[in-house]
């Protein structure tokens, strides 16, 4: 079987999970299988990295950078010593280590002397944490017996715009990584630093947090994998995030419909571009757990044979800002909606959901906190002659009841709703897109846990089917 399998931060944490990552990809490779492995940072390494460079872009402090860059490079040569049996591969490796972290310093330091941190530079320096990563796996797996060598998203093709902090790969990308990596298949173990490309003039570029699933699906796609397995620290995707429904079930097959809607609302536990690639050649994903890998887990494929449960899973999305514009002079003027839009899409603001009350006299909007003031000004700049008001509120979260089973199920939002109601939880903002495979809603943030639990007791989700 051809097979692309990403394994994410919480599989890679340590050497002994890097070790145990190598062999489940030396056993695939020696019953036969054509592997592509794409790795992501180690657990934890790429909001170390984000701080850091935050940090010293606000204030120079090269003895925070010192701190930093010794603690990371500890981190990475004490993780290859545990993973790499092999002295020789291990010398290799470690002084590959040394030349990034050099490297790494070296940009650090001038941010600091800067002041300034872009989008492109955040790229740059975040970039550090899957090309530490994938030179260790490599050299683990080789360690094994089995060849693997390490490669950038750039080296194998991997080529991008120039969206900074979510770049998007350009039509030809999928060719270039194909012209790279089917010769070698069953060769040797290409493992590809997920999470990062390149633009055209070969600047490194990053997909977007949790983007290592869509470099898996991209090359998957690329490649005309049979399968493409996501490897992560839950038994697959789960009716709730386990972190706040411990009894919530291991979902055994979704829909891609589903998925992208869960994934666009659960950002962790899938990237929300990631189904893109494969929808269009219908490779089956599997979301696998590294600690469990006999486990099923949860294969998406196009259409799941039977639609059981109404409502699949719950997800949801904190760190939240509702931005609400009013104003009396809105009531009746074509283009209101439009002129918001344009707004924020000049400042580059995500719509996460909207509202817009049927006498059109308020417009609200989500959007994620960190957008918050950008936001506002946008809104500020909207409708010059007519008189407004916009308020806020940044403590709150999205939460979103997702099946393919509610389409055409009269009652679902009535269950959700009056399951809240009496557990007195206040939601603040509804959505319900026309597909009816999800419905969305804004609580505050001191409610959304409470919230999630009370929608999978609702529903059954945690017995078993
Ligand atoms: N519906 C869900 N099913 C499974 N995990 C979920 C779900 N919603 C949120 N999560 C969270 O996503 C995490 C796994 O995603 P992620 O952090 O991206 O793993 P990795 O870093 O290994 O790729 C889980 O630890 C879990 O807390
Ligand atoms: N390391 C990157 C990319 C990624 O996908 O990570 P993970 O697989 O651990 O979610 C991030 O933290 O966003």
């Amino acid at each position: 079987m051809r097979l692309v399998m990403k394994f994410g931060g919480s599989s890679l944490a340590d050497g002994k999970r890097l070790l145990h990552v190598a062999e489940i990809t030396a056993q695939m490779q020696q019953r036969g299988d054509e592997v592509v492995v794409v790795t992501s940072a180690l657990g934890g390494v790429t909001d170390a990295l984000i701080n850091v460079a935050k940090k010293v872009s606000r204030v120079e402090d090269e003895l925070k950078i010192l701190e930093a860059t010794i603690r990371l490079r500890d981190r990475h040569t004490q993780a290859a010593r545990d993973a790499i049996s092999d002295p020789a591969i291990l010398n290799t490796v470690e002084d590959l280590i040394t030349l990034r972290m050099d490297e790494l310093e070296k940009a650090l330091i001038g941010i600091s002397h800067l002041g300034e941190l872009t989008d492109r530079t955040l790229d740059y320096i975040t970039s550090f944490g899957e090309r530490l990563a994938a030179p260790i796996l490599a050299g683990a797996i080789t360690s094994l017996g089995s060849e693997a060598r390490a490669f950038t998203g750039g080296e194998i093709g991997l080529i991008t715009d120039e969206n900074f902090q979510n770049a998007t790969p350009l039509s030809f990308a999928e060719r270039r990584i194909a012209d790279t990596l089917m010769p070698v298949l069953g060769r040797y173990i290409p493992v590809v630093s997920g999470f990062i490309g390149e633009t055209e003039r070969g600047v490194i570029t990053t997909l977007g947090r949790g983007g290592s699933d869509y470099s898996a699906t991209i090359i998957g796609s690329a490649i005309d994998a049979d399968e493409i397995w996501l490897w992560k620290d839950t038994s697959g995707i789960m009716t709730a995030d386990p972190k706040i429904v411990p009894d919530a079930r291991r979902i055994p097959v979704i829909s891609y419909i589903e998925a992208m809607e869960l994934s666009y609302f659960g950002a962790e536990v899938l990237h929300s571009r990631s189904m893109e690639p494969v929808i269009r050649k219908k490779i089956p994903i599997r979301v696998k757990n590294t600690f469990n890998p006999e486990d099923p887990g949860t294969l998406i494929v196009e259409k799941p044979e039977k639609v059981d449960e109404v409502v699949k899973a719950i997800t949801v999305i904190r760190d939240c800002a509702l931005v609400t514009i009013s104003g009396f002079g809105m009531i009746g003027v074509p283009g209101v909606a439009a002129e918001v839009f344009s707004a924020l899409a000049r400042k580059n603001v995500n719509i996460m959901m909207i509202s817009q009350g049927s006498s059109e006299r308020a417009i609200s909007i989500l959007v994620d906190g960190k957008d918050l003031k950008k936001a506002i000004s946008a809104l500020e700049s909207c409708f010059p002659s007519i008189k407004k008001e916009i308020v806020y509120r940044d403590d709150v979260s999205a939460l979103a009841v997702v099946g393919a089973g509610m389409a055409g199920t009269p009652g679902v939002a009535g269950r959700v709703f009056s399951a809240l109601g009496k557990n007195m939880i206040n939601v603040i903002m509804i959505s319900q897109g026309s597909s009816e495979y999800n419905i969305s809603m804004v609580v505050s943030d001191s409610d959304i846990e409470r919230a999630v639990r009370v929608i999978h007791d609702e529903f059954g989700l945690g017995e078993e089917g």
